[in-house]
């Protein structure tokens, strides 16, 4: 008898592995005009898009009545100004060559991989321009963030491919790829680049971005002395300030560890570091599903909590946004209840008294 998901869990796998590999090309030979500022003044790069054209071929090959989340989409790629035109060259460019590449082991022809396919711009913009989904709670749908931690890409530290399935609002399968971590923590200068999957109710492994070693997963029973706080590197994305005081208010000693993307909820399913708090740090932003969905079925199988600071689930059927949320706190399931209640005392210090 085989496992719920496991086809799902397989083309997961093939399209994050084939996008890690194209991010890794893209970032040896970035240019500076192959990256545009979103509306919200976010970077975008051509890795994003060719990455999101890649797994969506895939995901539309393997699944064709699937819907998908993604974050990109390719409206400015279609014009006929010289820019959208060198842009939109390069991405197909990318697209076609990693689908093309040679099948690896796992991977299926018929899900559009190998040197027999053909893939036209148009099909690949159309392929893009199947994220823009609008999201809701029933039926099945995919999210992608073809990069999540762009500015970590663009630094070259840490950013990740990830994608998840989620049925009827609940995240079922998560697959995140990290290029740039190190596959043992205690070993920064080892080997690097890591995939981490999670089945619900099947647990969470992490293997190499080739698919090889593959081994569970397991947040550890931390105390207080040996928590760490794992946070955004930008500051404007969750408030740094903030997390020092619920840091002060459980006597953790440890200096955060600042790591973009993801991969934070990468390292705390192995137990690197004890929680995740993400606060806003600009009033009105509201977290994208895109950006957790993955990430909290892994901690959730690794044996951790994720809430948000009203202890509430994450709820990922309301659309592109986990729009009844406030904020993400993702601790070991022993820490989260006094993370929680710190979170909230600090929540409440910093309000007016009357
Ligand atoms: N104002 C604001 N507040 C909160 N979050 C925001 C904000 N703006 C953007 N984003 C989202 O943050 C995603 C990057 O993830 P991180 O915040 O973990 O990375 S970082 O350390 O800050 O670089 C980033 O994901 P990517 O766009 O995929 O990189 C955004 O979706
Ligand atoms: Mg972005
Ligand atoms: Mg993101
Ligand atoms: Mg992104």
């Amino acid at each position: 008898m085989s496992l719920l998901f496991a086809t799902e869990r397989q083309v997961a796998i093939t399209a994050v592995r084939r996008a890690c590999g194209l991010t890794s090309t893209v970032f040896k030979k970035l240019i500076r005009n192959e990256t545009l500022t979103k509306g919200d003044k976010s970077p975008v790069t051509v890795g994003d898009f060719s990455a999101q054209a890649v797994v969506n071929t895939i995901l539309a090959r393997a699944f064709p009545d699937d819907r998908i989340v993604g974050e990109e989409d390719a409206k400015d790629l279609r014009g006929d100004s010289l820019e959208a035109t060198a842009l939109r060259n390069r991405i197909v460019d990318l697209a076609v060559e990693n689908l093309a590449g040679e099948l690896d082991l796992g991977e299926m022809e018929e899900w559009g991989l190998g040197p027999k396919h053909t893939h036209t711009p148009e099909q690949l913009l159309d392929a893009i321009d199947r994220g823009t989904y609008s999201g809701g709670s029933t039926g099945r749908m995919w999210a992608l963030d073809p990069i999540d931690g762009t500015k970590g890409f663009l630094r070259g530290e840490q950013y990740a491919v990830c994608l998840a399935l989620i049925v009827d609002a609940k995240v079922q399968l998560g697959v995140i790829g990290c290029p740039n971590l190190s596959q043992d923590a205690s070993k920064p200068d080892g080997p690097k680049g890591c995939m981490f999957v999670a089945v619900r109710e099947q647990g969470a492994e992490q293997m190499s971005l080739s698919g090889a070693n593959p081994a569970p997963v397991k947040i550890p029973t931390f105390s207080n002395g040996e928590l760490n706080m794992l946070e955004s590197v930008e500051a404007a994305h969750s408030s740094h300030s903030f997390n020092d005081r619920v840091s002060q208010l459980l006597n953790i000693t440890r200096s955060p560890t600042r790591m973009d993307s993801q991969a934070k909820y990468c390292a705390l399913s192995r137990g690197d570091g004890g929680i995740y708090l993400r606060l806003p740090a600009t009033s009105g932003y509201i977290e994208k599903i895109w950006d957790h969905a993955p990430g909290s079925l892994l901690v959730e199988e690794a044996g951790g909590v994720v809430t948000d600071v009203h202890g509430l689930p994450l709820n990922f059927g309301l659309g592109r946004e986990l729009g009844e949320n406030h904020g993400v706190v993702a601790a070991g399931e022993n820490v989260h209840g006094k993370v929680l209640a710190a979170v909230n005392q600090a929540l409440g210090d910093g309000k007016p008294k009357v």
